[in-house]
């Protein structure tokens, strides 16, 4: 394995919850990861942040890694979820809320309801 393979499986495997951003999580860089930033943040997920602007082994590793070509990228328990797009659809559908449950993962079901409500 690569040293930026061996890392990228190491921040997967020692977090439940790993996204791959542009930006921080309190300071996002793009719309794409402000929004699913902004999801897991609103709905209290416990989730690494990993900023792919401070580095661009990470930032070409993640894409080989996963075979998806663009950032934002999740994983949950070492699980590739997808981008802002999926993620956004998976919101609104419950989707995640169910994945997340599965997986054992922590969040504000009241939170995730509201963002339905409102965007019903
Ligand atoms: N449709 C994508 C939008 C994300 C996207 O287009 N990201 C671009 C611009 S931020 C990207 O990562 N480009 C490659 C790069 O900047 O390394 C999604 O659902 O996540």
């Amino acid at each position: 394995m690569s040293d930026v393979t061996t890392r990228i499986q190491d921040l997967i495997d020692s977090n439940d919850v790993v996204l791959f951003m542009k930006g921080t999580k309190e300071m996002p860089q793009c719309g794409f990861s402000s929004r699913v930033a902004g999801v897991l943040n609103y709905m209290a997920v416990p989730y690494e942040g990993i900023n792919v602007l401070s580095d661009a082994d990470i930032r070409q590793g993640i894409k080989d890694f996963s075979d998806w070509p663009t950032i934002p990228q999740l994983y949950v328990k070492g699980e590739f979820v997808g981008g802002c797009d999926i993620i956004t659809e998976m919101t609104l559908s419950g989707e995640l809320d169910q994945l997340l449950s599965k997986k054992g993962v922590t969040f504000d079901q009241a939170a995730a309801d509201k963002i339905r409500e409102a965007n019903a």
